[in-house]
């Protein structure tokens, strides 16, 4: 019997200083999320990073915590109940770090009989911090726990036509009636090492090419896993959908951990510039989240805002992931029924 299981980020159980170094621990131990040796990986997590993080960022989660829980968690669970509403295959939710576990969840369609498992990363673009670590996960996991059953994944979904609909219209509705003089495509950074690790030709892609980003534009088996293509294809269609003009939008890059260089331009750094280039009227749009998050919530409706305000812009429009909404769920419904 064919089953599915939806997997999201996760976060930490609460927003207390313990619980948030428990999430971070596996998160950032994670090798394709810190992609270093296990002894340097160690050093920097548990001898440097979680002194001082988990404090700061449990005061983030604090900001946008919801009565009901994680934000992220939240709107995870609404999506899963919709889509399970719509359809009579076995459709279950797990996180790849913090609860409920992927093992949880495979135990849970394994309990209702099912066999055949199609994943379903959450994430639009793919990335080894993101779709790679939770494949290979699942892979251990099935040898370790469910040899039985068998594996299928939905890949990234950057450019589906049916995604990208869902995507700009939610930007059209959530822009109704506002004024704005750009539109900042901001994405989740990644190092730009992580992107040429995941260059299949080994040769093709340039990600500090910020400038003309020639090797996006050129096509290349690299792009199936180039996270920096796939955001700019991303953005190409949807404001093609919405007949956004160039000069009315830009992509740039946020969350960057200190360290090595990360993809830019830096969000933060287009914030606090754009008021001074006659930009006073901003929308953010946040598309390598499906849903709204500590990065969407706190990161750039309120640091961000505060950020472009203080500059001199005058109007800040955070658009909302496109979480539960319906046709979202009516897209899943389809792919998952395929
Ligand atoms: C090396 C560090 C990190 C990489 C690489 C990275 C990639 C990456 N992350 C997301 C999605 C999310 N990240 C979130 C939070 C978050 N991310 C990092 C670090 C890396 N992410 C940290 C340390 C944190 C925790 C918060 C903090 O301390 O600032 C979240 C939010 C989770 C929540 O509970 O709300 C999401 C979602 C993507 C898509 C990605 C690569 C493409
Ligand atoms: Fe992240
Ligand atoms: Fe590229």
């Amino acid at each position: 019997m064919k089953g599915v299981l939806l997997v999201n980020l996760g976060s930490p159980a609460s927003t207390s200083t313990k619980d948030v170094r428990k999430y971070l621990d596996q998160f950032l131990m994670d090798e394709r999320v810190i992609d270093a040796p296990y002894w340097l990986r160690a050093l920097l997590v548990r001898g440097i990073i979680l002194n001082t993080r988990p404090k700061k960022s449990a005061k983030a989660y604090k900001k946008i915590w919801w009565d009901e829980g994680s934000p992220l968690i939240v709107l995870s669970e609404r999506l899963h109940k919709k889509v399970q509403e719509k359809t009579e295959i076995p459709v279950a939710l797990s996180m790849r770090y913090g609860d409920p576990s992927m093992k949880t969840g495979l135990q849970e369609l394994h309990d209702q009989g099912v066999t055949e498992v199609l994943i379903v990363p959450l994430y639009p673009q793919h990335a080894m911090a993101t779709t790679d670590t939770i494949l290979v996960l699942a892979e251990q996991l099935r040898k370790e726990f469910f040899p039985q059953m068998t594996f299928t994944d939905i890949p990234a979904f950057y450019h589906k036509k049916e995604y990208i609909k869902v995507l700009a219209e939610s930007i059209k509705s959530s822009l109704e009636g506002k004024e704005w003089d750009k539109i900042l495509f901001s994405y989740h950074g990644i190092p730009e090492r992580h992107v040429r690790k995941s260059d299949i030709t080994k040769s093709h892609c340039k990600p500090n090419d910020s400038v003309n980003f020639e090797c996006c534009k050129t096509a290349s088996p690299a792009h199936e896993f180039c996270y920096k293509h796939q955001c700019y294809e991303t953005t190409r269609q949807v404001v093609a959908y919405l007949g956004i003009e160039p000069h009315q939008h830009f992509v740039s890059f946020q969350s960057r951990l200190a360290g090595d260089p990360w993809l830019q331009p830096y969000t933060d750094k287009m914030l606090e510039k754009y008021p001074n280039e006659g930009v006073k009227k901003l929308a953010v749009v946040t598309p390598a989240f499906v849903s709204d998050c500590l990065e969407t919530l706190e990161e750039i409706a309120m640091e961000g805002k505060e950020e472009f305000l203080k500059a001199g812009g005058e109007e800040f429009h955070a658009i909302p992931c496109i979480n539960d909404n319906n046709e979202w769920v009516d897209v899943l419904v389809n792919w998952i029924e395929a």
